[in-house]
């Protein structure tokens, strides 16, 4: 059996911790047999070959009968770089864990528990679901609702630094003053109105006018602006940190990529780009 679980691009700017889009980068894992202890192989620098590796510790939470295994883990997406990779190793441990378990999770339990887990819902209800999603909690209740697939392909410009989520949250405000809030949330609100009604347009525009986490975190990721400006010589709709960073997503039509790329050369920016798509499957099993 193999888990395929997408990465994921969250915020899209002013949707803080409850817009997500899952775009194709995959993380895959292969069972390969029961075992005398949890074994993981992979070639991640860093990351647990045993029970201490997040997905088997996503496992273990979810079903802890699970008895161990031989699994092989094989990942296109950076890890700490704003593409979701936790939220994919979690959500390939809740597939685990249902699977063996024999659980029958529906979807929304899935996203529940790996809402939990993460800790917000913007990367794990698109890595889940697949697709565009809108979600929150509210009380002890998620809601996700999906809205169409934009008709743009994603150009992923990926710092050669990772950001741990953890770092980027610290450098958040702890309170927001009223005026600001609430412009914020009408940013956000219409938004979200115009990926529903396809107006792409408007979307691009009030996608770099996040009021929430982008000013705060600029500093933290100084080409974000730079690739930006490239982007809008070049026809982009719109750039914006994704997730947490260090990646910078823009959408753009396919017939601008090789216009933009250049352009991006030209202004000195070399590192890594990946070009991607929406992915509207989601988690994958593939037996
Ligand atoms: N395939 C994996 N196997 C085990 N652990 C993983 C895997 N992928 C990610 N992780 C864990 O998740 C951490 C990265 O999580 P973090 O939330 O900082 O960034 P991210 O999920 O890549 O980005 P973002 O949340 O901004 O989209 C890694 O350092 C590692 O501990
Ligand atoms: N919404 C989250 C995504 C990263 O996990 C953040 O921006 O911190």
């Amino acid at each position: 059996m193999i888990i395929k679980v997408p990465a994921s691009t969250a915020n899209l700017g002013p949707g803080f911790d409850s817009v997500g889009m899952a775009v194709s980068l995959y993380l895959e894992v292969e069972v390969m047999g029961v075992a005398d202890r949890f074994q993981v192989d992979h070639v991640m620098k860093g990351i647990p070959h045993d029970e201490n590796n997040l997905i088997i510790q996503t496992a273990l939470q979810v079903y802890p009968g699970l008895k161990p295994l031989h699994i092989n883990v094989k990942s296109d997406i950076p890890l700490a770089h704003g593409l979701g990779s936790s939220s994919s190793a979690i959500a390939a441990g809740i597939e685990l864990a249902d699977y063996f378990g024999k659980l029958g999770l529906s979807n929304e339990e899935k996203v529940q528990i790996g809402a939990k887990i993460e800790g917000h819902p913007d990367n794990m209800a698109p890595t889940i679901l697949g697709g565009l999603v809108v979600g929150t909690e509210v009380g002890h209740h998620f809601d996700a609702v999906s809205a169409p697939l934009p008709p743009y392909t994603l150009v992923a410009y990926v710092p050669n630094y990772n950001l741990p989520t953890k770092k980027a949250r610290a450098v958040l405000p702890k309170e927001l003053n009223f005026k600001t809030a609430t412009h914020g949330s009408a940013i956000a609100n219409t938004f979200v109105a115009s990926l529903f009604a396809q107006k792409y347009n408007l979307a691009g525009e009030l996608m770099e006018q996040d009021a929430f986490h982008e000013p705060y975190r600029e500093r933290l990721v100084p080409e974000l602006l730079q690739v930006r400006e490239v982007a809008h010589q070049k026809h982009g709709l719109a750039t914006y940190l994704s997730g947490a960073g260090s990646t910078i997503m823009t959408w753009i039509e396919s017939e601008h990529v090789n216009g933009f790329l250049s352009g991006l050369k030209k202004h000195d920016l070399k590192d890594k780009t990946v070009i991607l798509q929406p992915d509207e499957y989601g988690v994958q099993i593939i037996d």
